[in-house]
């Protein structure tokens, strides 16, 4: 049994039919990514592991029980964690309040101390407003917000995207580390490169249809498929 294993769902906005069929499974303690043309699909797939956009048809199991009818915070409680594109951290309030809040709305969550061993430069930026800190610094408070609220599965939707290439190095280290703590993770990513450096398996994702899946190794030798679905040399 999957940790997660997503089955033939159909996801909508109104009347536009998005996802058609999509089927994927994520284990425990892997790092899958999930790439794709820009529209092709991605966030709406996310979207709908978190139970933001309800499928019409198909199923979600999640450690083998059918979560696809479930609303957001029950799948948070789950320990399905999303964060999302536009990073969500609170400006006016510190590095340690950002924190603070995600942990005080957990069940069960991990102490802050870990957080900070993890990711040491938010502890060097405990006491910084979230508005004084860098992009990259941003993304990290992000992750750590999931991380603090012991996400079992965490998704994160395009994290390096509009950041520096020192700074995605150094996310990707805390990605890396994340992955190492066995900490199970699903990334979006137009930065195919980065993506897959850390990834155990891939997915393509093309105009709403699952086209793609094996591991960055295997992908790493179709070339073509890279250069037909994502446009891009590898
Ligand atoms: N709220 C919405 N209402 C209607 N259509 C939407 C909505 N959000 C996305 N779409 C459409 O759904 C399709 C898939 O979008 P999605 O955001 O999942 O793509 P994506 O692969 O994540 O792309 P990107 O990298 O641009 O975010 C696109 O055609 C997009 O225009």
């Amino acid at each position: 049994m999957s940790l997660l294993e997503v089955e033939k769902i159909n996801s909508y906005y109104g009347d536009s039919h998005i996802l058609f069929d999509v089927s994927m499974r994520v284990e425990e303690n892997e790092v899958v990514a999930l790439l794709g043309r820009n529209g092709a699909g991605k966030s709406t797939t996310l979207k709908s592991l978190m139970g933001v956009v309800k499928p019409k048809t198909g199923i979600i199991r999640h450690k083998g029980v059918e979560v696809q009818n479930l609303a957001p915070h029950e799948l948070a409680r789950r320990g399905i964690q999303l964060v999302p594109e536009e990073r969500r951290v609170f400006g006016s309030i510190t590095v340690h309040e950002n924190l603070l809040l995600a942990a005080m709305t957990a069940e069960n969550p991990m102490p802050i101390d870990a957080v900070y061993e993890a990711f040491p430069r938010l502890g060097e930026r405990r006491r910084h407003r979230g508005k004084q800190l860098s992009g990259g610094e941003q993304q990290m408070v992000a992750i750590a917000r999931a991380m603090i609220r012991n996400a079992g599965i965490i998704l994160l939707d395009e994290p390096f995207e509009g950041l520096a290439p020192l700074i995605v190095r150094d996310l990707m280290q805390v990605c890396r580390r994340l992955a190492d703590a066995g900490h199970t993770i699903v990334i979006v990513e137009q930065n195919v490169r980065a993506a897959l450096s850390f990834a155990h398996r891939c997915y393509i994702i093309n105009n709403g249809h699952m086209v793609y899946e094996g591991t960055p190794d295997q992908l790493q030798q179709e070339g073509s498929i890279i250069e037909k679905y994502l446009g891009v040399k590898v």
